[in-house]
C-alpha cells in the first residue's frame, strides 16, 4: 500500500513536469511565432517595393511624355488621324520638286492601310531573315533592298552571305506583299500631304529593324537617340513605319516619340499600324528604350529626288 502511494506520487510528479515542459515549448513556440509575426508587415512592404520596382521596370513613367497621339489599344480606321505641323525652314535649303516636296508637313497614324493578317505576315519575314543573323545587342537591321544584314558588330549582305538558303526564308509572294503594301502606303502619304503619287520614289535604306531589352554593342545598334531622318537619311522626304508587333503585348518601352518644342508627342506600335510623316526638321524624333521582349517593325520612305529612286526589292 506505501509502495503503491510511492509509484501514485512518483508518477503525479512525472505528469506534472511533463506539463510543465510542454507548456515550457508552447510558451517557446508561441514567443517565436510572435517574434515572426512582427516580421510580416516587413515582409509585406518589401513585396510591396518589389512590385513596384518591377512595375517601374517594364512600364517607365512617363514623365517626359506629353500626350499619346494614338494608344496601341485604339483603331484608327478608316480615315489617317492627321496632325499638322509647320514645315521647318530647312526647307528652303532644298531643291523644290512640284507636286512632291512637302507644302503642308505633319504626321499621321492609320490602321487601315496594312491588315494584321498582311503585317503577320510580313512579321514572320522579319523573324525568317534577322533569325539568319542579327546584332550583338539593342536593334538588329535587315535592309531588303541592299541585302544588309547586322550580324554581331557588322554586316553582312544575305544574298551573298547566304546564298541559295535565302530561298528558304524567303519566297516571291513575299516580296510580291511588300511592295504591294509599299504602294498602299505610298498612296496613303501622297492622298494626306495633297502629292501626286507618281512623283515620290521609294528611297533606301528600306529595313526591317527587331530591337530588344539586350544592350547594344556598336553605334549602329543605338537605335534610341533624337534624330531628324532628313539628315540622317539624306534622301527621304517622307517617313512611313509599319508596325509588326504590339506595344505592352509583344514589347514594353519602345514607344515612337515626336519630341516637339513643346513636349514630347508619342505614337504607341500596334501591328499593322502605319505611322507616317514628313522627313524634315518638324519631326525630330526618337525610339523608347524596348525594356522588355521583342518590337518589329518595317522602315519604308520616299525621296522627292528621282536621283534617290530604288526599285522594289526582289529575291537576286
Ligand atoms: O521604328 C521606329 O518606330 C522608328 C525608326 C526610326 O526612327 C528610323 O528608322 O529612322
Ligand atoms: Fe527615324
Amino acid at each position: 500500500m506505501a509502495q503503491m502511494r510511492m509509484r501514485n506520487t512518483k508518477g503525479s510528479n512525472a505528469t506534472e513536469i511533463e506539463k510543465k515542459i510542454k507548456r515550457g515549448n508552447a510558451l517557446r513556440q508561441g514567443s517565436a511565432w510572435r517574434g515572426y509575426r512582427g516580421l510580416v508587415p516587413w515582409l509585406l512592404v518589401a513585396l510591396c517595393l518589389c512590385g513596384v520596382a518591377m512595375w517601374l521596370y517594364i512600364n517607365p513613367l512617363d514623365s517626359d511624355i506629353t500626350e499619346t497621339l494614338v494608344h496601341q489599344g485604339e483603331l484608327v480606321s478608316p480615315h489617317p488621324r492627321v496632325y499638322t505641323v509647320r514645315c521647318s525652314e530647312d526647307y528652303e535649303n532644298y531643291k523644290r520638286y512640284p507636286g512632291c516636296t512637302p507644302q503642308k508637313c505633319g504626321r499621321a497614324v492609320t490602321d487601315s492601310v496594312v491588315t494584321r493578317e498582311e503585317a503577320q505576315v510580313l512579321r514572320r519575314l522579319a523573324e525568317k531573315g534577322l533569325a539568319l543573323a542579327g546584332s550583338e545587342g539593342g536593334a538588329s537591321i535587315l535592309d531588303l533592298h541592299s541585302g544588309a544584314l547586322s550580324m554581331g558588330k557588322q554586316f553582312v549582305n544575305i544574298y551573298r552571305y547566304f546564298g541559295d538558303q535565302i530561298r528558304d526564308a524567303f519566297t516571291q509572294e513575299d516580296f510580291q506583299l511588300y511592295r504591294v503594301v509599299r504602294g498602299r502606303i505610298q498612296a496613303v502619304i501622297a492622298e494626306t500631304f495633297g502629292l501626286n503619287p507618281t512623283l515620290m520614289y521609294l528611297t533606301k535604306p528600306t529595313f526591317f529593324s527587331r530591337i530588344n531589352s539586350t544592350a547594344a554593342k556598336t553605334q549602329h545598334d543605338e537605335y534610341w537617340h533624337p534624330h531628324i531622318d532628313k539628315e540622317t537619311y539624306g534622301s527621304f522626304d517622307y517617313t512611313s513605319l509599319l508596325y509588326l508587333s504590339d506595344y505592352g503585348y509583344d514589347f514594353t518601352g519602345g514607344r515612337f516619340v515626336f519630341m516637339d518644342q513643346n513636349g514630347n508627342r508619342t505614337v504607341e506600335p500596334r501591328t499593322g499600324r502605319v505611322s507616317f510623316f514628313s522627313s524634315g526638321s518638324e519631326n525630330l524624333h526618337r525610339v523608347e528604350k524596348v525594356t522588355w521582349g521583342t518590337r518589329y517593325a518595317i522602315t519604308v520612305s520616299f525621296s522627292c529626288d528621282p536621283a534617290h529612286a530604288i526599285s522594289d526589292p526582289t529575291l537576286p
